[in-house]
């Protein structure tokens, strides 16, 4: 491997640890304590870790955290009507709902309910389109954390080459917003895209966001780019399974030149974001800046 691996479980933890200082300051100077209500639905296991994670780290960091499950067959109705209380509770700061939801419910209907000041994943159509027109938005985590450690890599990304494989509105669009905001110059390629493998060659930062196990090998890439791996796919490996992501690790990091691993890479990344977005909230809330260093 002559890839630098970029460590996201380690810088995960240094946003954390951001975000624990920042969280003292609130309460010593303001009396403000942020919080987060993570609302579950259902019983998927993968989503009961996250969950989980999630409250123990807001509490790690001394916020507050609510956590809200309903059964799997509960109605929208009765998850709506949840949504509205904390909206309205003014403890909760961040409002999150674990996707993916049954498929009896709307999931776009659901995050919409959310007001968008507490919309602390991002995914509401108001704070897609603040981030699209770049006013002050609640910015996806999962985009936030993989441009954080393309920052701490790169320094300055302006005039780069960056190209992000997949277009979901939760990782691709945002992503592709993000960089530009950066001003790169961004091509999003997908399941359509011409000549794909040439598309990618062009470019000095891959993300990778396609959900699909290592579909991009090494000849893909230019050498010494900057590849970002969103992909999160468990594979069988013999008797055992093992997480994979979107490239092929080992043939990307004989070209590249810094490549995040999976899993320790984009993962943790989001639920630091997520912690760093409750407490931008919080801030916007009660009418102070925003922390430096945890938006975007
Ligand atoms: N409302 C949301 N739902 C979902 C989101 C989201 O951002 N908001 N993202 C994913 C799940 N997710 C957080 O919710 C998440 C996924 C993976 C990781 C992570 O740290 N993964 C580890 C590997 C974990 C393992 O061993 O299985 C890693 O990559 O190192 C964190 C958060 C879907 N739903």
């Amino acid at each position: 491997m002559t890839a630098k691996l970029i460590d996201g479980k380690a810088f995960a933890a240094t946003i954390r640890g951001r975000v624990a200082d920042h969280v003292a300051r609130l309460k010593e100077e303001h009396d403000l304590t942020p919080g987060l209500a993570v609302v579950l639905v259902g019983e998927d296991p993968a989503s009961q870790v996250y969950v989980r994670s999630k409250g123990k780290q807001t509490k790690e960091a001394g916020m507050a955290s609510f956590e809200h499950k309903l059964p799997v067959d509960a109605d929208q109705e009765t998850l709506l009507k949840l949504i509205n209380d904390l909206n309205n509770d003014p403890e909760v700061h961040g409002i999150l709902v674990q996707l993916p939801l049954p498929s009896h419910m709307d999931s776009s209907l659901v995050i919409n309910a959310i007001a968008p000041e507490k919309d602390v994943d991002g995914f509401h159509v108001i704070n897609a389109g603040r981030l699209a027109t770049g006013q002050d938005a609640m910015v996806p985590c999962t985009p936030l954390g993989c441009l954080m450690m393309l920052r701490d890599h790169h320094g300055d990304l302006s005039g780069m080459n960056a190209v992000v494989l997949g277009r979901s509105n939760i990782v691709g669009k945002p992503m592709a917003q993000l960089l530009l905001g950066e001003s790169c110059t961004v091509t999003i390629a997908h399941s359509r895209t011409r000549d794909l493998a040439d598309v990618v060659r062009q470019a000095d930062v891959v993300v990778a966001a396609v959900g699909r196990p290592e579909m991009v090998p090494g000849d893909w890439i230019k050498p010494g780019a900057t590849v970002i791996d969103v992909g999160i796919n468990r594979i069988q490996d013999g008797e055992k399974t093992r997480l994979v992501g979107d490239v092929e690790f080992d043939s990307c990091a004989e070209v590249a030149g810094a490549i995040t691993p999976v899993p320790g890479g984009v993962g943790p990344m989001t639920i630091a974001c997520l912690l760093a977005n409750t407490v931008t909230a919080a801030c916007r809330a009660n009418g102070l800046a925003a922390p430096e260093g945890l938006t975007k």
